[in-house]
């Protein structure tokens, strides 16, 4: 039975939501008119439109529209997006949603939560089904049959697609949560890294619930640029302020907090709605408040060495401040050289360094043999291998590689120790597109050795190569292995706070909001 209107009036009433909220959407899409509206009216908070039939007085499909309609004429002012669930008006009959679509005032986004997924035909009927017939601006799916069957959903850039992956109920963790074999990641940090590659087209989310924050923060981790669905807020009892600490990006954005019964079966939905706003709003400056507070706890943190190491790279030039022009296009306020070390004793005290960050990556690093990439990670990994002998009594073998192959003498490209079976530390400079260090795993790999990490002089942590990863996550994403640096941006806007120049630190703090990537 269809709520509301006739199958002809209720197209027409889709195009019309089409027609307005979608024209507005010229080259943006769902995730950028979902930011735009947070923005706006400052607020995180997503309305479930759930008319469960126990709620209803009027126990049919319009009684659920009225219920629905009570709900939106209270909540729109404080409404960051509403989510009806397919559930409950399938249960009237299919047709319920369009004559609810067209209710919803066109610049409030809707998440129609569906949890799609089936083989690609099917997926694309359900697709079809939903963006086109109901004209849906995002949708809820289950992407645990693979990419094959999220591809259909994720072809239209203009709609939002967030994909299930680690859902608020308790048995979740029957599944979700198990343990890939060989790895430390669960299946649910599986689907989000996944989710985060599928986002290409900026139309990616993911369902976390709520009640694990643990998952969220883990999550977060495995997908820092993907706005997350996060219910189990009220009538499930999760802890809000858990959620917000663990899911918000690093912008405190990202996090879209869903409440159905809290709100629909409050005394007063307008006052429930107005609340949960608020204490989501509170919640994210004591989340930005606990972030700064760890910056500044790492930053004072910082060991002798990395301050000494900062000293000594602007005693040398390497290290300078200013306006420079990025290979990117960026206009960065500092830049960092390392082919400008060219002395003896510079050397020597590189090799200190890097070896000083080896220690004290501890376990993290478990390597027999280092590798320095030619040219620049050549002196790098010798000094590095004398520094491990000399300074910490560890005779590490060493090898490099020259860039043209030989073909006469000792053959192959590389040259020093046989590293075929051994785990081998990779040692460079800086990682800024990741180019040199995916050549060095190539190389690694076809002789036969197991790549154990990468040692850097300075890690710059912004965002590269189109992706909210800096380029030494993404290396560490790619391969599964650590990247330790001597020093990051962190330390370098700690030193400068020490040092008492707050235009440049200003300039540094700008540059860090316009390109950074969560510590
Ligand atoms: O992991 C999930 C995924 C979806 N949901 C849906 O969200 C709402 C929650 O309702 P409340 O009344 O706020 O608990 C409901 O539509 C669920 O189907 C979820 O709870 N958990």
């Amino acid at each position: 039975m269809a709520v509301g209107s006739s199958k002809a009036k209720q197209s027409q009433l889709s195009n019309k939501r089409q027609g307005t909220a979608f024209a507005s959407l010229a080259g943006s899409g769902f995730f950028d008119k979902l930011a735009a509206r947070a923005r706006a009216i400052d607020s995180l908070l997503c309305v479930g439109l759930d008319p469960h039939v126990g709620q209803l007085t009027d126990k049919s499909a319009s009684g659920a529209l009225a219920f629905c309609k009570r709900l939106i004429d209270a909540t729109a002012d404080v409404a960051l997006a509403y989510k009806p669930n397919a559930a409950f008006f399938e249960a009237f009959g299919a047709e319920g949603m369009a004559a609810l679509k067209d209710y919803i005032p066109a610049e409030i986004p809707i998440v129609l939560d569906a949890k799609r997924g089936d083989i690609g035909t099917t997926a694309q009927a359900y697709a079809d089904a939903a963006f086109t017939e109901l004209g849906a601006e995002s949708i809820t799916i289950n992407a645990y049959m693979g990419t094959d069957t999220v591809a259909p959903f994720i072809k239209d850039p203009s709609r939002g697609v967030f994909v299930l992956c680690k859902t608020s109920n308790p048995s979740s963790k029957e599944v979700q949560s198990l343990r890939l074999a060989g790895s430390n990641l669960a299946v649910f940090e599986q689907v989000a890294a996944l989710a985060q590659g599928w986002n290409t087209a900026n139309n990616v989310g993911l369902v976390v619930g709520a009640t694990d924050a643990d998952a969220l923060r883990r999550a977060r981790a495995a997908a820092p640029g993907l706005w997350i669905l996060a219910p189990g807020i009220g009538a499930q009892g999760g802890d809000l302020d858990a959620a917000c600490a663990a899911g918000l990006d690093a912008n405190g954005l990202g996090l879209l907090v869903p409440i159905s019964r809290g709100i629909s079966a409050a005394k007063d939905p307008a006052a429930a709605a107005r609340e949960f706003r608020d204490n989501i709003n509170k919640a994210r400056t004591a989340a930005a408040a606990a972030s700064a507070d760890q910056v500044c706890e790492q930053a004072e943190g910082m060991a002798p060495y990395q301050k000494d190491f900062i000293d000594f790279a602007l005693s040398q030039n390497v290290l300078r401040f200013g306006s420079f022009t990025l290979k990117s296009g960026r206009q960065s306020p500092y830049f960092f050289n390392a082919g400008l070390f060219s002395t003896g004793q510079a050397l020597a005290k590189l090799g200190r360094f890097y070896a000083q960050a080896i220690v004290d990556a501890g376990d993290k690093l478990d390597f027999t043999v280092v590798f320095g990439p030619a040219y620049k990670g050549i002196p790098l990994g010798a000094a590095v291998a004398h520094t491990l002998y000399e300074g910490h009594g560890s005779d590490v073998e060493y090898t490099y590689n020259r860039k043209e192959k030989k073909d006469h003498g000792e053959g192959g490209l590389l040259v020093g120790a046989d590293v075929k079976g051994k785990r081998v530390l990779i040692v460079d400079d800086v990682i800024t597109a990741g180019t040199a260090i995916r050549e060095a795993m190539d190389m690694l790999t076809a002789a036969g050795a197991v790549p154990a990490g990468v040692v850097i002089a300075l890690d710059r942590m912004e965002k590269g190569g189109g992706s909210e990863l800096s380029a030494v996550q993404q290396v560490e994403k790619e391969f599964g292995i650590p990247v330790v640096s001597v020093v990051c941006l962190t330390h370098i806007a700690s030193y400068l706070t020490a040092g008492q120049d707050p235009a440049l630190l200003q300039a540094i703090t700008e540059y860090r909001d316009k390109y950074g990537v969560q510590a």
